[in-house]
Protein backbone atom coordinates (compact mmCIF):
# COMPACT_ATOMS: atom_id res chain seq x y z
CA UNK A 1 0.00 0.00 0.00
CA UNK A 2 1.22 3.28 -0.84
CA UNK A 3 1.67 4.48 3.11
CA UNK A 4 4.01 1.12 3.55
CA UNK A 5 5.66 2.05 0.32
CA UNK A 6 6.05 5.87 2.12
CA UNK A 7 7.37 4.58 5.55
CA UNK A 8 9.81 2.27 3.65
CA UNK A 9 10.86 4.88 1.46
CA UNK A 10 11.52 7.20 3.99
CA UNK A 11 13.04 4.49 6.12
CA UNK A 12 10.60 4.65 9.28
CA UNK A 13 7.32 5.76 10.80
CA UNK A 14 6.25 8.48 8.66
CA UNK A 15 3.30 9.29 10.79
CA UNK A 16 0.94 8.87 7.59
CA UNK A 17 -1.20 6.12 9.00
CA UNK A 18 -1.96 8.47 12.29
CA UNK A 19 -2.54 11.29 10.08
CA UNK A 20 -4.94 9.47 7.75
CA UNK A 21 -6.70 8.72 11.88
CA UNK A 22 -6.75 12.52 12.29
CA UNK A 23 -8.96 13.08 8.90
CA UNK A 24 -11.08 10.47 9.67
CA UNK A 25 -11.40 11.95 12.81
CA UNK A 26 -12.52 15.53 11.21
CA UNK A 27 -14.56 13.36 9.02
CA UNK A 28 -16.83 12.33 11.64
CA UNK A 29 -16.60 15.94 13.20
CA UNK A 30 -18.21 17.10 9.62
CA UNK A 31 -20.56 14.25 9.82
CA UNK A 32 -21.98 15.57 13.38
CA UNK A 33 -22.57 18.51 11.36
CA UNK A 34 -24.63 17.23 9.03
CA UNK A 35 -26.64 14.85 11.94
CA UNK A 36 -27.23 18.18 13.96
CA UNK A 37 -28.55 19.88 10.77
CA UNK A 38 -31.88 17.08 10.46
CA UNK A 39 -33.29 18.24 14.12
CA UNK A 40 -32.22 21.57 13.86
CA UNK A 41 -34.77 21.65 10.09
CA UNK A 42 -37.14 19.77 11.91
CA UNK A 43 -37.51 22.33 14.89
CA UNK A 44 -37.35 25.28 12.46
CA UNK A 45 -40.38 23.65 10.59
CA UNK A 46 -42.07 22.70 13.84
CA UNK A 47 -41.87 26.39 14.78
CA UNK A 48 -39.82 25.14 18.02
CA UNK A 49 -37.33 28.56 17.80
CA UNK A 50 -36.02 27.94 21.24
CA UNK A 51 -34.95 24.05 20.47
CA UNK A 52 -34.22 25.51 16.76
CA UNK A 53 -31.70 28.37 18.69
CA UNK A 54 -29.90 25.37 21.10
CA UNK A 55 -29.19 23.42 17.93
CA UNK A 56 -28.17 26.02 15.52
CA UNK A 57 -25.54 26.83 18.78
CA UNK A 58 -24.33 23.64 19.10
CA UNK A 59 -24.39 23.52 15.02
CA UNK A 60 -22.03 26.22 15.06
CA UNK A 61 -19.80 25.25 17.66
CA UNK A 62 -19.16 21.98 15.84
CA UNK A 63 -18.65 23.85 12.58
CA UNK A 64 -16.28 26.36 14.75
CA UNK A 65 -14.22 23.22 16.23
CA UNK A 66 -14.31 21.43 12.68
CA UNK A 67 -12.68 24.65 10.79
CA UNK A 68 -10.04 24.61 13.75
CA UNK A 69 -9.16 20.89 14.04
CA UNK A 70 -8.92 20.92 9.64
CA UNK A 71 -6.91 23.87 9.67
CA UNK A 72 -4.71 21.72 12.41
CA UNK A 73 -4.88 18.62 10.96
CA UNK A 74 -3.92 20.35 7.24
CA UNK A 75 -1.05 21.73 8.65
CA UNK A 76 -0.31 18.87 10.09
CA UNK A 77 -0.44 16.92 7.43
CA UNK A 78 2.23 19.64 5.22
CA UNK A 79 4.45 19.15 8.50
CA UNK A 80 4.70 15.51 7.84
CA UNK A 81 4.97 16.02 4.15
CA UNK A 82 8.05 17.85 4.74
CA UNK A 83 9.61 16.26 7.46
CA UNK A 84 9.00 12.83 7.39
CA UNK A 85 8.37 12.15 4.14
CA UNK A 86 10.14 14.58 1.71
CA UNK A 87 12.99 14.79 3.89
CA UNK A 88 14.12 11.71 4.59
CA UNK A 89 13.44 10.74 1.39
CA UNK A 90 15.79 13.71 -0.20
CA UNK A 91 17.91 12.52 2.37
CA UNK A 92 18.08 8.97 1.06
CA UNK A 93 18.28 9.50 -2.17
CA UNK A 94 20.96 12.09 -1.86
CA UNK A 95 22.89 9.35 0.08
CA UNK A 96 22.74 6.84 -2.66
CA UNK A 97 23.37 9.07 -5.14
CA UNK A 98 26.65 10.24 -4.05
CA UNK A 99 27.71 6.30 -4.08
CA UNK A 100 26.23 5.84 -7.63
CA UNK A 101 29.00 5.49 -10.29
CA UNK A 102 29.65 8.77 -11.61
CA UNK A 103 28.69 7.43 -15.43
CA UNK A 104 25.46 6.90 -13.98
CA UNK A 105 24.79 10.39 -14.37
CA UNK A 106 24.08 10.84 -17.95
CA UNK A 107 22.45 14.26 -19.24
CA UNK A 108 19.26 12.39 -19.51
CA UNK A 109 19.53 10.99 -15.63
CA UNK A 110 19.93 14.69 -14.77
CA UNK A 111 16.92 15.72 -16.61
CA UNK A 112 14.81 12.55 -14.74
CA UNK A 113 16.28 13.43 -11.28
CA UNK A 114 15.65 17.04 -11.47
CA UNK A 115 11.72 15.86 -12.04
CA UNK A 116 11.55 13.17 -9.95
CA UNK A 117 12.91 15.74 -6.94
CA UNK A 118 10.89 18.87 -7.69
CA UNK A 119 7.89 17.92 -9.39
CA UNK A 120 6.93 14.44 -8.69
CA UNK A 121 8.73 14.60 -4.91
CA UNK A 122 6.15 17.26 -4.42
CA UNK A 123 3.31 15.47 -5.03
CA UNK A 124 4.53 12.86 -2.57
CA UNK A 125 4.80 15.11 -0.50
CA UNK A 126 1.19 16.43 -0.66
CA UNK A 127 -0.03 13.13 0.49
CA UNK A 128 -0.45 13.36 4.05
CA UNK A 129 -2.32 16.78 4.24
CA UNK A 130 -4.72 17.85 0.40
CA UNK A 131 -4.68 14.00 -1.09
CA UNK A 132 -5.13 12.36 1.67
CA UNK A 133 -7.91 14.35 3.33
CA UNK A 134 -10.14 14.96 -0.24
CA UNK A 135 -9.68 10.96 -0.50
CA UNK A 136 -10.69 9.90 3.12
CA UNK A 137 -13.45 12.64 3.10
CA UNK A 138 -14.63 10.96 -0.70
CA UNK A 139 -15.13 8.27 0.79
CA UNK A 140 -16.21 9.60 4.32
CA UNK A 141 -18.87 11.43 2.70
CA UNK A 142 -20.75 9.30 1.38
CA UNK A 143 -20.94 6.93 3.86
CA UNK A 144 -22.12 9.62 6.71
CA UNK A 145 -24.60 10.55 4.06
CA UNK A 146 -26.19 6.94 3.96
CA UNK A 147 -26.25 6.58 7.43
CA UNK A 148 -28.47 9.75 7.84
CA UNK A 149 -30.66 9.29 4.85
CA UNK A 150 -31.42 5.38 6.79
CA UNK A 151 -32.00 7.42 9.83
CA UNK A 152 -34.52 9.49 7.61
CA UNK A 153 -36.02 6.68 6.02
CA UNK A 154 -35.13 3.21 5.19
CA UNK A 155 -36.32 3.78 1.96
CA UNK A 156 -34.53 6.54 1.03
CA UNK A 157 -31.32 5.03 2.46
CA UNK A 158 -31.93 2.41 0.15
CA UNK A 159 -32.38 4.71 -3.10
CA UNK A 160 -28.79 6.31 -2.17
CA UNK A 161 -27.47 2.97 -1.92
CA UNK A 162 -28.79 0.45 -4.81
CA UNK A 163 -26.53 1.80 -7.38
CA UNK A 164 -23.51 1.79 -5.26
CA UNK A 165 -21.72 -1.70 -6.51
CA UNK A 166 -21.82 -0.13 -9.93
CA UNK A 167 -20.83 3.28 -8.93
CA UNK A 168 -17.85 1.70 -7.26
CA UNK A 169 -17.23 -0.73 -10.57
CA UNK A 170 -17.50 2.98 -12.67
CA UNK A 171 -15.65 5.26 -10.30
CA UNK A 172 -12.42 2.35 -10.12
CA UNK A 173 -13.05 2.24 -13.96
CA UNK A 174 -12.40 6.46 -14.08
CA UNK A 175 -9.70 6.82 -11.99
CA UNK A 176 -7.87 3.91 -13.56
CA UNK A 177 -8.27 5.64 -17.12
CA UNK A 178 -8.06 9.37 -15.77
CA UNK A 179 -4.50 7.84 -13.99
CA UNK A 180 -3.22 6.14 -17.21
CA UNK A 181 -3.94 9.00 -19.36
CA UNK A 182 -2.52 11.51 -16.93
CA UNK A 183 0.81 8.90 -17.22
CA UNK A 184 0.92 8.75 -21.02
CA UNK A 185 0.34 12.49 -21.03
CA UNK A 186 3.38 13.10 -18.75
CA UNK A 187 5.77 10.85 -20.81
CA UNK A 188 4.70 12.53 -24.02
CA UNK A 189 4.93 15.73 -21.98
CA UNK A 190 8.59 14.92 -20.99
CA UNK A 191 9.80 14.30 -24.42
CA UNK A 192 7.87 17.33 -25.33
CA UNK A 193 10.37 19.09 -22.87
CA UNK A 194 13.64 17.55 -23.65
CA UNK A 195 12.32 17.82 -27.35
CA UNK A 196 11.69 21.61 -27.20
CA UNK A 197 15.15 22.50 -25.37
CA UNK A 198 17.23 20.43 -27.82
CA UNK A 199 15.73 22.55 -30.26
CA UNK A 200 16.76 25.32 -28.97
CA UNK A 201 20.24 24.38 -27.62
CA UNK A 202 20.84 22.98 -31.54
CA UNK A 203 19.98 26.41 -32.83
CA UNK A 204 23.09 27.60 -33.87
CA UNK A 205 24.16 24.35 -35.54
CA UNK A 206 20.90 24.00 -37.26
CA UNK A 207 20.79 27.36 -38.82
CA UNK A 208 24.74 27.50 -40.09
CA UNK A 209 23.29 24.14 -41.89
CA UNK A 210 20.33 25.24 -43.04
CA UNK A 211 18.42 22.46 -41.29
CA UNK A 212 15.50 23.98 -39.09
CA UNK A 213 12.82 22.20 -40.91
CA UNK A 214 14.48 18.55 -40.19
CA UNK A 215 14.73 19.19 -36.54
CA UNK A 216 11.45 20.71 -36.35
CA UNK A 217 10.39 17.67 -37.84
CA UNK A 218 11.02 15.92 -34.56
CA UNK A 219 9.88 18.67 -32.80
CA UNK A 220 6.52 18.57 -34.47
CA UNK A 221 6.22 14.76 -34.08
CA UNK A 222 6.85 15.77 -30.00
CA UNK A 223 4.15 18.23 -30.23
CA UNK A 224 1.76 15.93 -32.28
CA UNK A 225 2.10 13.21 -29.23
CA UNK A 226 1.74 15.27 -26.78
CA UNK A 227 -1.53 16.30 -28.36
CA UNK A 228 -2.03 13.09 -29.61
CA UNK A 229 -1.94 11.84 -25.83
CA UNK A 230 -4.01 14.68 -24.55
CA UNK A 231 -6.99 13.94 -27.26
CA UNK A 232 -6.32 10.07 -26.33
CA UNK A 233 -6.60 10.70 -22.98
CA UNK A 234 -9.98 12.73 -23.06
CA UNK A 235 -11.32 10.10 -25.27
CA UNK A 236 -10.10 7.26 -22.76
CA UNK A 237 -11.68 9.01 -20.16
CA UNK A 238 -14.39 10.15 -21.75
CA UNK A 239 -16.99 7.37 -21.37
CA UNK A 240 -15.91 6.95 -17.72
CA UNK A 241 -16.25 9.92 -16.54
CA UNK A 242 -19.59 10.38 -18.76
CA UNK A 243 -20.79 7.14 -17.23
CA UNK A 244 -19.60 8.16 -13.53
CA UNK A 245 -21.09 11.10 -13.78
CA UNK A 246 -24.59 9.98 -15.21
CA UNK A 247 -24.60 7.41 -12.20
CA UNK A 248 -23.64 9.98 -9.48
CA UNK A 249 -26.69 12.18 -11.08
CA UNK A 250 -29.09 9.15 -11.49
CA UNK A 251 -28.30 8.58 -7.50
CA UNK A 252 -29.14 12.24 -6.62
CA UNK A 253 -32.92 11.97 -8.75
CA UNK A 254 -33.52 8.62 -7.42
CA UNK A 255 -32.94 9.96 -3.69
CA UNK A 256 -35.16 13.35 -4.57
CA UNK A 257 -38.02 10.97 -5.90
CA UNK A 258 -37.76 8.52 -3.49
CA UNK A 259 -38.01 11.25 -0.80
CA UNK A 260 -41.17 13.50 -2.59
CA UNK A 261 -42.72 10.04 -2.74
CA UNK A 262 -42.39 9.23 0.56
CA UNK A 263 -43.07 12.84 1.80
CA UNK A 264 -46.25 12.71 -0.52
CA UNK A 265 -47.38 9.30 1.60
CA UNK A 266 -46.83 11.06 4.87
CA UNK A 267 -43.54 8.81 5.55
CA UNK A 268 -41.37 11.96 6.37
CA UNK A 269 -42.08 15.41 6.50
CA UNK A 270 -41.22 18.95 4.96
CA UNK A 271 -37.99 19.37 6.80
CA UNK A 272 -36.50 15.92 6.45
CA UNK A 273 -36.83 16.51 2.24
CA UNK A 274 -35.00 19.46 2.90
CA UNK A 275 -32.13 17.61 4.70
CA UNK A 276 -32.31 15.07 1.95
CA UNK A 277 -32.32 17.36 -0.38
CA UNK A 278 -29.04 19.35 1.10
CA UNK A 279 -26.86 16.24 1.71
CA UNK A 280 -27.77 14.49 -1.53
CA UNK A 281 -25.74 18.01 -3.10
CA UNK A 282 -22.82 17.44 -0.82
CA UNK A 283 -22.79 13.81 -1.67
CA UNK A 284 -22.56 14.89 -5.29
CA UNK A 285 -19.96 16.44 -4.83
CA UNK A 286 -17.73 13.92 -2.83
CA UNK A 287 -18.64 11.32 -5.23
CA UNK A 288 -17.97 13.66 -8.50
CA UNK A 289 -14.27 14.40 -6.73
CA UNK A 290 -13.45 10.37 -7.22
CA UNK A 291 -11.99 10.44 -10.22
CA UNK A 292 -9.29 13.43 -9.12
CA UNK A 293 -7.97 11.22 -6.59
CA UNK A 294 -7.23 8.24 -8.56
CA UNK A 295 -4.65 10.59 -10.25
CA UNK A 296 -3.50 11.82 -7.41
CA UNK A 297 -2.97 7.78 -5.94
CA UNK A 298 -1.59 7.04 -9.19
CA UNK A 299 1.17 9.97 -9.64
CA UNK A 300 2.27 9.40 -6.04
CA UNK A 301 2.58 6.18 -6.76
CA UNK A 302 4.43 6.86 -10.14
CA UNK A 303 6.96 9.26 -7.79
CA UNK A 304 7.67 6.35 -5.29
CA UNK A 305 8.11 3.69 -7.78
CA UNK A 306 10.79 6.18 -9.37
CA UNK A 307 12.71 7.00 -6.25
CA UNK A 308 12.49 3.35 -5.68
CA UNK A 309 14.27 2.69 -9.04
CA UNK A 310 17.08 4.96 -7.93
CA UNK A 311 17.84 3.56 -5.03
CA UNK A 312 17.66 -0.01 -6.40
CA UNK A 313 20.67 1.37 -8.78
CA UNK A 314 23.67 -0.25 -7.27
CA UNK A 315 26.08 1.89 -5.29
CA UNK A 316 30.04 1.55 -6.23
CA UNK A 317 31.09 -1.14 -4.52
CA UNK A 318 33.62 0.30 -1.73
CA UNK A 319 36.27 -1.86 0.17
CA UNK A 320 35.97 -3.52 3.06
CA UNK A 321 39.32 -2.50 4.29
CA UNK A 322 40.58 0.44 1.67
CA UNK A 323 44.01 -0.17 0.63
CA UNK A 324 46.30 2.89 -0.24
CA UNK A 325 47.99 3.91 -3.81
CA UNK A 326 51.91 4.04 -3.52
CA UNK A 327 52.79 6.76 -5.92
CA UNK A 328 50.42 8.16 -8.97
CA UNK A 329 51.43 5.53 -11.83
CA UNK A 330 48.92 4.26 -13.59
CA UNK A 331 48.31 0.92 -15.11
CA UNK A 332 46.01 -0.97 -17.42
CA UNK A 333 45.99 -4.65 -17.09
CA UNK A 334 44.35 -6.33 -19.79
CA UNK A 335 41.32 -4.06 -19.32
CA UNK A 336 37.96 -4.88 -21.11
CA UNK A 337 34.90 -2.67 -20.92
CA UNK A 338 31.33 -2.32 -22.05
CA UNK A 339 28.63 -0.24 -21.09
CA UNK A 340 25.76 -2.50 -21.96
CA UNK A 341 27.42 -6.35 -21.23
CA UNK A 342 26.66 -6.69 -25.18
CA UNK A 343 29.40 -4.46 -27.46
CA UNK A 344 32.80 -4.75 -26.28
CA UNK A 345 34.16 -1.00 -26.20
CA UNK A 346 37.41 -1.79 -24.79
CA UNK A 347 39.47 -5.38 -25.37
CA UNK A 348 42.49 -5.94 -23.52
CA UNK A 349 43.65 -3.01 -23.19
CA UNK A 350 47.54 -2.85 -21.36
CA UNK A 351 49.02 -0.06 -20.93
CA UNK A 352 51.70 1.71 -18.75
CA UNK A 353 51.34 5.23 -17.53
CA UNK A 354 54.27 6.18 -15.71
CA UNK A 355 54.60 8.57 -12.86
CA UNK A 356 55.33 12.26 -13.85
CA UNK A 357 54.65 11.61 -17.48
CA UNK A 358 52.11 12.62 -20.06
CA UNK A 359 50.58 10.15 -22.13
CA UNK A 360 48.51 11.19 -25.28
CA UNK A 361 45.79 8.95 -26.22
CA UNK A 362 45.00 9.72 -30.00
CA UNK A 363 42.23 8.09 -32.26
CA UNK A 364 39.02 7.68 -34.33
CA UNK A 365 35.91 9.25 -33.14
CA UNK A 366 34.58 5.94 -30.65
CA UNK A 367 37.65 4.32 -30.20
CA UNK A 368 37.44 4.43 -26.51
CA UNK A 369 39.69 7.40 -25.46
CA UNK A 370 36.86 9.02 -23.13
CA UNK A 371 36.03 5.63 -21.50
CA UNK A 372 39.40 4.53 -21.10
CA UNK A 373 40.18 7.68 -18.95
CA UNK A 374 36.83 7.21 -17.06
CA UNK A 375 37.83 3.92 -16.24
CA UNK A 376 40.94 5.61 -13.82
CA UNK A 377 38.14 8.28 -12.26
CA UNK A 378 35.79 5.08 -11.42
CA UNK A 379 33.43 6.46 -13.43
CA UNK A 380 32.37 2.65 -14.03
CA UNK A 381 34.67 -0.36 -13.02
CA UNK A 382 36.09 -2.46 -15.76
CA UNK A 383 34.14 -5.67 -17.07
CA UNK A 384 37.45 -7.76 -17.51
CA UNK A 385 41.59 -6.68 -15.71
CA UNK A 386 42.07 -4.23 -13.45
CA UNK A 387 42.64 -0.52 -13.34
CA UNK A 388 45.83 0.18 -10.88
CA UNK A 389 46.63 3.63 -9.65
CA UNK A 390 50.48 3.64 -7.37
CA UNK A 391 50.14 -0.35 -8.42
CA UNK A 392 46.42 -0.53 -6.04
CA UNK A 393 43.66 -1.63 -7.64
CA UNK A 394 41.01 1.82 -7.69
CA UNK A 395 38.22 -1.12 -6.70
CA UNK A 396 40.43 -1.12 -3.16
CA UNK A 397 40.91 2.31 -2.92
CA UNK A 398 38.05 4.47 -1.12
CA UNK A 399 35.89 7.03 -2.85
CA UNK A 400 37.74 9.89 -1.03
CA UNK A 401 41.49 8.75 -2.03
CA UNK A 402 41.15 8.27 -5.49
CA UNK A 403 39.26 11.30 -5.61
CA UNK A 404 42.13 13.16 -3.82
CA UNK A 405 44.66 11.77 -6.25
CA UNK A 406 43.37 13.59 -9.34
CA UNK A 407 41.89 16.07 -11.04
CA UNK A 408 39.41 16.17 -13.99
CA UNK A 409 39.52 18.71 -16.95
CA UNK A 410 36.61 17.19 -18.83
CA UNK A 411 34.96 19.00 -22.10
CA UNK A 412 31.41 19.01 -20.03
CA UNK A 413 33.02 21.58 -17.91
CA UNK A 414 29.96 22.48 -14.88
CA UNK A 415 30.08 25.73 -13.65
CA UNK A 416 27.22 26.65 -11.09
CA UNK A 417 25.76 30.23 -11.06
CA UNK A 418 28.57 31.91 -8.70
CA UNK A 419 31.29 33.89 -9.44
CA UNK A 420 34.85 32.84 -10.78
CA UNK A 421 36.59 32.67 -7.46
CA UNK A 422 33.58 30.23 -5.97
CA UNK A 423 33.51 28.09 -9.11
CA UNK A 424 37.66 27.76 -8.69
CA UNK A 425 37.09 27.09 -5.14
CA UNK A 426 35.30 24.12 -5.89
CA UNK A 427 39.21 22.62 -6.43
CA UNK A 428 40.19 23.15 -3.03
CA UNK A 429 37.07 24.81 -1.49
CA UNK A 430 39.87 25.11 1.94
CA UNK A 431 42.11 27.29 -0.44
CA UNK A 432 42.88 30.89 0.61
CA UNK A 433 42.10 34.05 -1.82
CA UNK A 434 45.75 34.23 -2.34
CA UNK A 435 45.58 30.41 -4.00
CA UNK A 436 42.50 30.90 -5.58
CA UNK A 437 44.09 33.82 -7.31
CA UNK A 438 46.94 32.41 -8.49
CA UNK A 439 45.23 29.26 -10.21
CA UNK A 440 43.00 31.59 -11.54
CA UNK A 441 46.25 34.07 -13.00
CA UNK A 442 47.90 30.71 -13.75
CA UNK A 443 44.83 29.59 -16.49
CA UNK A 444 44.89 33.47 -17.55
CA UNK A 445 41.18 34.02 -16.15
CA UNK A 446 42.36 37.39 -15.00
CA UNK A 447 41.94 38.85 -18.37
CA UNK A 448 38.37 37.20 -18.42
CA UNK A 449 38.12 38.91 -14.82
CA UNK A 450 38.95 42.10 -16.20
CA UNK A 451 36.57 42.05 -18.96
CA UNK A 452 33.24 41.11 -17.22
CA UNK A 453 31.57 44.44 -15.67
CA UNK A 454 32.00 43.21 -11.98
CA UNK A 455 35.25 41.48 -12.25
CA UNK A 456 35.71 38.54 -10.15
CA UNK A 457 32.81 39.44 -8.35
CA UNK A 458 30.69 38.73 -11.85
CA UNK A 459 28.10 35.80 -11.60
CA UNK A 460 29.21 33.44 -14.15
CA UNK A 461 25.18 32.53 -15.13
CA UNK A 462 23.78 29.22 -15.16
CA UNK A 463 25.84 26.49 -16.38
CA UNK A 464 28.84 29.52 -16.83
CA UNK A 465 26.78 30.06 -19.65
CA UNK A 466 27.91 34.13 -19.80
CA UNK A 467 31.68 32.72 -20.46
CA UNK A 468 32.75 31.11 -23.74
CA UNK A 469 33.41 27.51 -24.23
CA UNK A 470 37.38 28.23 -24.01
CA UNK A 471 36.91 30.20 -21.25
CA UNK A 472 35.03 27.53 -19.36
CA UNK A 473 37.84 25.33 -19.49
CA UNK A 474 39.80 27.26 -18.28
CA UNK A 475 38.10 27.99 -15.20
CA UNK A 476 37.69 24.08 -15.20
CA UNK A 477 41.99 23.95 -15.67
CA UNK A 478 42.20 27.03 -12.38
CA UNK A 479 40.11 24.20 -10.66
CA UNK A 480 42.76 21.62 -11.35
CA UNK A 481 45.91 23.76 -10.30
CA UNK A 482 44.26 24.64 -7.19
CA UNK A 483 43.45 21.19 -6.54
CA UNK A 484 47.05 20.28 -7.08
CA UNK A 485 46.38 16.32 -7.29
CA UNK A 486 49.19 13.72 -8.69
CA UNK A 487 47.20 12.84 -11.39
CA UNK A 488 45.57 14.73 -14.32
CA UNK A 489 43.07 13.57 -17.11
CA UNK A 490 42.36 15.92 -19.31
CA UNK A 491 40.38 16.47 -22.07
CA UNK A 492 41.31 18.25 -24.96
CA UNK A 493 38.78 20.85 -26.47
CA UNK A 494 38.15 19.01 -29.95
CA UNK A 495 36.16 22.49 -30.70
CA UNK A 496 38.36 25.50 -32.50
CA UNK A 497 39.48 27.79 -29.71
CA UNK A 498 40.37 31.28 -30.60
CA UNK A 499 43.93 32.29 -30.49
CA UNK A 500 43.54 34.10 -27.00
CA UNK A 501 41.74 30.83 -25.45
CA UNK A 502 44.17 28.25 -27.45
CA UNK A 503 47.45 30.57 -25.74
CA UNK A 504 45.91 30.18 -22.21
CA UNK A 505 44.85 26.58 -22.52
CA UNK A 506 47.90 25.65 -23.93
CA UNK A 507 50.06 27.66 -21.58
CA UNK A 508 48.06 26.57 -18.29
CA UNK A 509 47.97 23.25 -19.74
CA UNK A 510 51.99 23.53 -19.15
CA UNK A 511 52.04 24.58 -16.21
CA UNK A 512 49.26 21.60 -15.19
CA UNK A 513 51.81 18.89 -16.60
CA UNK A 514 54.61 19.79 -15.00
CA UNK A 515 55.34 17.24 -12.13
CA UNK A 516 52.08 15.34 -12.78
CA UNK A 517 51.08 12.46 -14.44
CA UNK A 518 48.96 13.05 -16.96
CA UNK A 519 46.34 11.40 -19.39
CA UNK A 520 45.34 13.28 -22.38
CA UNK A 521 43.31 12.68 -24.84
CA UNK A 522 44.82 14.52 -27.34
CA UNK A 523 43.75 16.69 -30.38
CA UNK A 524 46.48 19.79 -30.76
CA UNK A 525 49.88 18.31 -32.64
CA UNK A 526 51.92 20.61 -29.86
CA UNK A 527 50.22 18.31 -27.26
CA UNK A 528 50.64 14.96 -28.86
CA UNK A 529 54.20 15.64 -30.26
CA UNK A 530 55.13 16.76 -26.81
CA UNK A 531 54.09 13.34 -25.01
CA UNK A 532 56.26 11.08 -23.65
CA UNK A 533 54.09 8.24 -24.98
CA UNK A 534 51.91 8.53 -27.49
CA UNK A 535 48.67 5.75 -27.24
CA UNK A 536 46.91 4.60 -30.38
CA UNK A 537 43.79 3.71 -29.70
CA UNK A 538 41.50 2.11 -32.54
CA UNK A 539 38.18 0.11 -32.18
CA UNK A 540 39.08 -0.41 -28.21
CA UNK A 541 42.42 -1.80 -28.57
CA UNK A 542 45.95 -0.40 -27.89
CA UNK A 543 47.05 -0.60 -31.91
CA UNK A 544 50.43 1.35 -31.75
CA UNK A 545 52.50 3.03 -28.37
CA UNK A 546 55.38 5.13 -28.49
CA UNK A 547 56.65 8.32 -28.64
CA UNK A 548 56.11 10.84 -31.83
CA UNK A 549 59.50 10.11 -32.97
CA UNK A 550 59.05 6.91 -33.13
CA UNK A 551 55.70 6.37 -34.46
CA UNK A 552 55.84 8.78 -37.02
CA UNK A 553 58.23 6.90 -39.39
CA UNK A 554 56.11 3.47 -38.78
CA UNK A 555 53.53 2.53 -41.12
CA UNK A 556 49.94 2.58 -39.66
CA UNK A 557 47.45 4.81 -38.21
CA UNK A 558 49.76 7.09 -36.36
CA UNK A 559 51.34 8.19 -39.55
CA UNK A 560 48.67 8.45 -41.21
CA UNK A 561 46.78 10.48 -38.67
CA UNK A 562 49.83 12.95 -38.62
CA UNK A 563 49.78 13.11 -42.41
CA UNK A 564 46.21 14.12 -42.30
CA UNK A 565 46.68 16.83 -39.13
CA UNK A 566 49.65 18.61 -41.26
CA UNK A 567 47.62 18.82 -44.37
CA UNK A 568 44.69 20.09 -42.43
CA UNK A 569 47.30 22.93 -40.80
CA UNK A 570 48.95 23.31 -43.78
CA UNK A 571 45.47 23.98 -45.14
CA UNK A 572 44.70 26.60 -42.92
CA UNK A 573 47.90 28.57 -42.95
CA UNK A 574 47.78 29.18 -46.53
CA UNK A 575 43.94 30.19 -46.21
CA UNK A 576 44.64 33.45 -43.31
N1 LIG B 1 27.49 6.15 -21.63
C1 LIG B 1 27.60 5.32 -22.68
N2 LIG B 1 26.72 4.31 -22.83
C2 LIG B 1 26.81 3.45 -23.87
N3 LIG B 1 27.76 3.51 -24.83
C3 LIG B 1 28.67 4.49 -24.73
C4 LIG B 1 28.64 5.45 -23.65
N4 LIG B 1 29.67 6.31 -23.81
C5 LIG B 1 30.32 5.92 -24.94
N5 LIG B 1 29.73 4.83 -25.50
C6 LIG B 1 30.17 4.09 -26.69
O1 LIG B 1 31.46 3.56 -26.44
C7 LIG B 1 32.30 3.70 -27.56
C8 LIG B 1 33.56 4.45 -27.16
O2 LIG B 1 33.19 5.77 -26.83
P1 LIG B 1 34.22 6.84 -26.27
O3 LIG B 1 33.43 8.06 -25.92
O4 LIG B 1 35.05 6.22 -25.23
O5 LIG B 1 35.12 7.08 -27.57
P2 LIG B 1 36.09 8.29 -27.88
O6 LIG B 1 37.25 7.68 -28.56
O7 LIG B 1 36.35 9.08 -26.67
O8 LIG B 1 35.24 9.12 -28.90
P3 LIG B 1 35.26 10.73 -29.18
O9 LIG B 1 36.64 11.07 -29.68
O10 LIG B 1 34.24 10.89 -30.25
O11 LIG B 1 34.89 11.38 -27.90
C9 LIG B 1 31.49 4.41 -28.62
O12 LIG B 1 31.03 3.44 -29.53
C10 LIG B 1 30.34 5.03 -27.87
O13 LIG B 1 29.19 5.05 -28.67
Amino acid sequence: MIIDQMDRLAAGRTGVLPQAGVYVGTGLLEAAIFALLLPLLRALVGGDVARALVLLAAGAGVALVYGVVLYWADNRGYLIGIKHVLRPIQHRLGDHLVQLPLGWFTKERSGQMSTLLTHDLQMVMNMPSIFMRQLIFSVLTPVTVAVLFFVVDWRVGLSFLVLTPVLYASSRWMARAVGDGHFEEERAGAELSSRILEFAQAQPALRSANRNESAWGALGEAIGTDRHATVRTLRMTGLPMWTHTLLVQSIFALVLVTAALVLATGGIGVADFVFVAVLALRAVDALNSIGQQGMSIRVTQNALDAVQRVLDEEPLPQPETPNRADGSGITFDHVSFSYDGERTVLDDVSLDIPERTLTALVGPSGSGKTTLTRLIARFWDATGGSVRIGGTDVRELSTEELMSRMALVFQDVYLFDGTIEENIRLGRPDADDEQVRHAARLARLDEVAERLEDGWDTRVGEGGNRLSGGERQRVSIARALLKDAPILLFDEATAALDAENEAAVVEAMHELARDRTVVVIAHRMSTIAAADQIAVLEDGRITQLGTHEELVGLPGRYASFWEERLKAQGWHITND
